[in-house]
């Protein structure tokens, strides 16, 4: 459900738009001023905006050129009760998607809204494509919504301002290539080769030939390709003890054995990636703590899907919209059944089974929006969880991850019975509770039982994640959901 930012000082025309956008399944939040208005833009995740042009303090062309100059790329469609020519053409070059003059027609509106968004989707899978085409993805091609993946990307971003060793752990999937070959197009080696070998999936003499070279093949080693620039080595942890001291031997000399019998320095960034936490398997003599430490300055963590839901959305739409122009089909998107659906299931195989089920579904639907019944596979798997999770009553609850292994286990176990719960709807005294206290206690328990999850827990309580968040402020329990994913 894609988030609109209403930015208009008449309250009437807010809540035209809020009631019209609510009936076209749209997520309305209402901003009174511009100032507003861009705090909402910093902290609440926005797909598109409606934006009044007279207001007063801040009118609406400066809260355009701001948007600009902060990086807001979003799709803006102006409104105003004073049309001129002029004030047109200055909205439209910095970027007005559409405009419209008071009254509005709220059918015109919504299609222009439907475009615009459609055209955003495209522009953004176009030019994803592109970057990766290019060898140039960067941290705004990564679909990111959740706190956990925006604060992957930070770190992410911190990385590639320096030129330390990097280790990348998160479960195959995750996107640790994406975020390997971000790192390396935003630091100073951007432009410079990015060599990538995956050290699980090839054979020990091979890899060593690949890694370090052999005088007999003549052939470039990766660390001389990669020169200048990045070595991705995906499931470092595969590496075999051999292989270990030879790297580790590298990082001591500073030096390269190259094909030519010769011994030059190098120049190369490691990136490391694993899904089996390293500091485990050195405890069980499988990975060199030398080493180790020689990689984990670093480190950053992918979380898997089933614990990011907010991103799924996001991503299965751009999936959508990438396999939909390259099958030639028209797909608007999912269902909010669906939509349901992929955010119960816990997705072993992280963004990378998203993807493989999104073009799957697209090859399985006849045009329009995709349904449950395009992911069979998904819902016989939550009909077999379902019953898993009836036998597994008694296990103990589960953690919450600071690292790969301790991520949550693909079929969550239910907590145990509790005692029966008092009474919530009357005091102490024996008096009937007051609104807002029970309010608070519902928005508290579900936030419990949803592991902090907004999308989830909003979707419980049958609200929208704005009024959540706004509920969440009113009640003082924001600041205990700064960690939630
Ligand atoms: N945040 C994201 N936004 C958009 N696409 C993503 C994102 N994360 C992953 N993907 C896509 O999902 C697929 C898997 O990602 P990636 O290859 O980076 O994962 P990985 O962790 O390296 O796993 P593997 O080793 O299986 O490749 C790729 O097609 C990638 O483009």
């Amino acid at each position: 459900m894609a988030n609109i930012l209403v930015i208009d000082d008449d309250p009437i025309q807010c809540r035209l738009s809020e009631e019209m956008l609510k009936a076209h399944g749209y997520e309305p939040i209402i901003a009174q001023s511009g100032a507003e208005g861009l705090a909402i833009l910093e902290s609440q995740n926005i797909q598109a905006v409606i934006l009044d042009l007279v207001m007063p303090e801040m009118d609406g062309m400066t809260v355009l050129s701001e948007m600009r100059e902060q990086g807001f790329t979003m799709p803006v469609i102006v409104q105003t009760a004073h049309p001129d020519i002029e004030n047109i053409v200055s909205a439209i070059r910095l970027g007005a998607t559409d405009f419209f003059s008071k009254p509005i027609s709220q059918e015109r509106l919504v299609i222009s809204l439907q475009n615009a968004l459609k055209r955003f989707d495209l522009e953004n899978c176009l030019r994803t494509e592109t970057h990766r085409h290019k060898g140039a993805l960067s941290f705004k091609d990564m679909a990111a919504i959740s706190p956990a993946m925006q604060k992957s990307i930070t770190h992410g971003e911190k990385a590639a301002a320096t030129q330390i060793p990097v280790l990348i752990e998160g479960e195959a999937g995750t996107g640790r290539d994406m975020m390997a070959r971000a790192i390396h197009h935003h630091a100073k080696r951007s432009g410079k080769p990015f060599i990538a070998l995956n050290c699980s999936t090839i054979d020990t003499d091979e890899l060593d030939e690949m890694l370090f070279g052999s005088l007999e093949s003549g052939k470039k080693n990766a660390f001389e390709q990669a020169q200048g620039g990045t070595l991705y080595l995906d499931e470092i942890g595969a590496l075999s003890l051999e292989l270990q001291g030879k790297l580790l031997a590298l990082f001591t000399e500073k030096k390269l054995s190259t094909s030519a019998d010769d011994f030059a320095p190098y120049d190369v960034r490691l990136i490391c990636a694993t899904s089996k936490r390293l500091l485990n398997l050195t405890k069980q003599k499988h990975f060199r703590e030398d080493l180790y430490y020689r990689l984990n300055i670093f480190p950053i963590y992918m979380p898997p899907l089933r614990d990011r839901v907010e991103d799924i959305e996001a991503l299965a739409n751009h999936f959508i919209t990438k396999f939909s122009v390259a099958e030639g089909r028209r797909i608007e998107g999912c269902t909010t059944e669906t939509i349901d659906m992929l955010c119960q299931y816990e997705w072993p195989g992280n963004v990378r089974q998203l993807e493989n089920a999104i073009y799957r579904a697209i090859l399985l639907t006849e045009d329009g929006r995709l349904t449950p019944n395009e992911f069979p596979q998904i819902q016989t798997s939550l009909q077999g969880a379902e019953k898993l999770r009836a036998a597994l009553k008694s296990m103990s609850p589960q953690v919450t991850p600071d690292h790969i292994d301790a991520a949550t286990s693909s079929i969550t176990p239910l907590k145990p019975a509790k005692k029966p719960a008092k009474d919530r709807f009357l005091t102490e005294e024996g008096r009937v509770n007051n609104l807002a206290q029970v309010e608070k206690e519902l928005i508290e328990f579900a936030l419990k039982k949803h592991n902090g999850k907004m999308s989830a827990v909003a979707r419980a309580l049958g609200i929208g994640r704005s009024t959540l968040y706004r509920k969440l402020k009113e009640y003082g329990l924001d600041s205990d959901q700064s960690n939630a994913a």
